[in-house]
């Protein structure tokens, strides 16, 4: 359980997360949607330690991770991995070593520096790669990929760690809608075959819909939508996004049927039927 109590975070005058109060079930896949400034990049920052509450505690399976300190966040810190919208990855690295960078934190600067890895974990990370669909892509740099290549092997760097919690900020917002769909499935499975708990900021509504078991609506830093993908109804929709901003809650979602469509291009076409070569 991951409980987010009463979390406040102020930047100067402008107070960007207010109040919020959530319990969040091990094993949960959570979309935060909510307009730009809303409050959800501070929030799953909080939630890893990049930046501390201005007020508030959060906890993790009983243990404050708010006032971790040294080896206890960096522990924090792999069990709480964190996906981005850029990727961050390191270009002209090949792909496997940017997945070994998951293990960072358990590594000797020296063998980091002349990326030298016992062979378990290469075959560890190629497994992790070859899931994801992108094994065969491991030994070519990071930056020959695809955006959406490029944001699986994200993802496996994030697994790479085995963590408990996966954040993923934004991860779709730089890709087109196939690759979007097919890192939203990649995030689905790892959250429902892993019993991972996945938690993903996302700007449009549809997305975090077909993805979601539970979406968070948040507005000006407040939480104003707590329910399922079947509670989110055009009023709960307008709290969210504001009446004007409801254009942008659709906008390039990458929506379920949009999603039909993407699977048709991706799935396997059936081989024809061989009717003449038959004796
Ligand atoms: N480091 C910072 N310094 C000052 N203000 C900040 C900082 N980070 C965020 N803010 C402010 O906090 C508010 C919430 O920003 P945040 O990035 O959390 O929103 P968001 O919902 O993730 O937006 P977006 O979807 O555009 O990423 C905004 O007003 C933003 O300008």
């Amino acid at each position: 359980m991951l409980e987010i109590r009463n979390v406040t975070r102020r930047f100067g005058a402008n107070t960007a997360v207010k109040s919020v109060d959530l319990r969040i079930p091990t094993g949960q896949m959570v979309g935060i949607i909510g307009a730009s400034g809303a409050g959800k990049s501070t929030l799953l920052r909080m939630i890893n330690r990049l930046i501390d509450p201005s007020e508030g505690s959060i906890l993790f399976e009983g243990r404050e991770v708010s006032s971790l300190k040294g080896k206890a966040l960096r522990s924090w810190h792999r069990d709480c991995a964190m996906v981005f919208q850029q990727f961050n990855l390191v270009p002209r690295l090949d792909v496997v070593s940017n997945v070994m960078h998951g293990l960072l934190n358990e590594r000797s600067t020296l063998a980091t520096i002349f990326n030298v890895w016992p062979r378990a974990d290469i075959l560890r990370a190629i497994d992790i790669l070859e899931r994801l669909g992108v094994g065969d892509h491991a030994v070519k740099r990071a930056e020959a990929l695809s955006g959406g290549q490029q944001q699986r092997v994200a993802i496996a760097r994030a697994l790479m760690q085995q963590p408990k919690v996966v954040l993923a900020d934004e991860p779709i917002a730089s890709l087109d809608p196939r690759n979007a769909q097919i890192v939203m499935q990649s995030l689905r499975d790892i959250n429902r075959q892993d019993g991972l708990t996945v938690i993903t900021n996302l700007h449009t509504l549809d997305t975090a819909r077909a993805f979601c078991e539970r979406i968070i609506g948040m507005s000006a830093g407040e939480v104003v939508f707590d329910g399922t993908p079947e509670d989110l109804t055009e009023a709960a929709a307008r709290r969210i996004y504001g009446a004007d901003g409801l254009d942008e809650a659709f906008s390039e979602s990458v929506t379920s049927t949009s999603f039909n469509a993407v699977r048709e291009t991706v799935a396997p076409k059936p081989e024809p039927e061989v009717l003449a070569a038959q004796p």
